[in-house]
């Protein structure tokens, strides 16, 4: 079935109410595939193998899973057993241990017996508030939009983002890209720069999918591309996603976000974050402290397209999956409050 259209909710509670269905992205854009979760190990092997993946969208995941784990045993020790086996399934995204976090303070003062409905129904608040969450980061993000067209309004808004942060990597409408689809449906004219996002290209399979979607005009470039365009006035600006903003404003995000921002910084062009308040840690100081997640080396060495995986090198590779983007590069923090210029 291909997807037509739009955004829609990646992630919603089964019809019996006690599982997730999610949209497995790994085949994506070539096969469209809906899979349940039907236990707190399905969510965390959901997580861990990217089937589906992005700060929120993980968070909202984990949240199922505790509520599944909680569905089969309420005890305090299966909780804290399954709250830690979900959060080690990624250590980057804080998303996912807000989510938990907040699953553990709504059913920790009930009886064992008595948890699984009211998490079930946290886990769905959850999803439900990023929906909002997102929605005003659009609506913030047209208006910075339309003053940035105003500048150029003989031609479209030039937009470069990275990996993906849109309904695929959220519960719906995205970060980064809410602004892109309220800016094109108020008929402001405006063109993604797509980077790929070696080495899953998030950006290639997912943002370019979405964006075809939505009908909104992009073009895939390859991730080395990015400082060309900048240096030669083709990008008005930069907007990306994040997985954790720490307390002194520091970027954690997919690798090769830091690369852009310093191209930003050195041509004049503004570099936006885009963040729901789930996804700022106050608790971290800096992008220092931030673990980074070290994925497999084969998903550097072999890349998965249209006709499956091929070997693209005969050396074994690292693979780390995100960097830190110092605060002094942040043009601004686009937030469901608004553009700020400090968190
Ligand atoms: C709004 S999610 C943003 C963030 O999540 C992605 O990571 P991954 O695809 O590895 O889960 C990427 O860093 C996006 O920018």
């Amino acid at each position: 079935m291909k997807l037509q259209g739009t955004h829609q909710r990646s992630i919603t509670r089964t019809a019996d109410g006690r599982g997730a269905r999610i949209m497995d992205q790994r085949d994506l854009p070539w096969a469209i595939s809906w899979v349940e979760l039907r236990s707190a190990a399905d969510a965390e092997r959901a997580i861990r193998e990217m089937w589906t993946r992005g700060a929120p969208l993980i968070g909202a995941t984990a949240a199922y899973g505790l509520a599944m784990a909680l569905a089969e045993d309420g005890s305090d020790e299966a909780l804290d057993r399954a709250y830690r086996f979900l959060l080690a399934s990624r250590p980057t995204a804080v998303n996912l241990r807000w989510a938990l976090d907040k699953l553990v303070e709504t059913v920790r003062p009930l009886p064992a017996a008595e948890r699984a409905a009211p998490a079930f129904a946290r886990a769905d608040a959850i999803c439900d508030e990023d929906v909002e969450l997102n929605r005003a980061i659009g609506a913030h993000g047209l208006e910075l939009f339309r003053e940035l067209h105003a500048r150029h309004p003989d031609r479209p808004l030039n937009i470069l983002t990275h990996c993906n942060a849109g309904w695929l990597a959220t519960v719906d409408y995205g970060t980064a890209t809410a602004p892109m689809y309220l800016a094109h449906d108020a008929g402001i004219p405006v063109h993604v720069w797509v980077d790929e996002t070696r080495p899953r290209n998030q950006g290639a399979l997912l943002t370019a999918f979405e964006l075809a979607g939505h009908g909104v005009p992009h073009t895939v470039i390859t991730d080395n591309a990015g400082g060309h365009l900048m240096m030669t006035g083709q990008v008005d600006a930069v907007i990306v996603g994040t997985d954790r903003v720490t307390a002194n404003g520091d970027v954690c995000n997919k690798i090769g976000t830091y690369l852009k921002a310093l191209a930003a910084k050195d041509n004049g062009v503004p570099f936006y974050v885009a963040l729901p308040y789930t996804t700022f840690d106050a608790d971290t100081a800096t992008g220092a402290d931030v673990p980074i997640e070290e994925r497999s080396g084969d998903e550097v060495t072999h890349v998965s397209g249209e006709g499956g995986r091929i070997r693209v090198t005969a050396s074994t590779a690292a693979n780390p999956a995100f960097d830190v983007t110092p605060a002094r590069l942040v043009t601004g923090y686009l937030t469901e409050r608004g553009l700020v210029e400090k968190v």
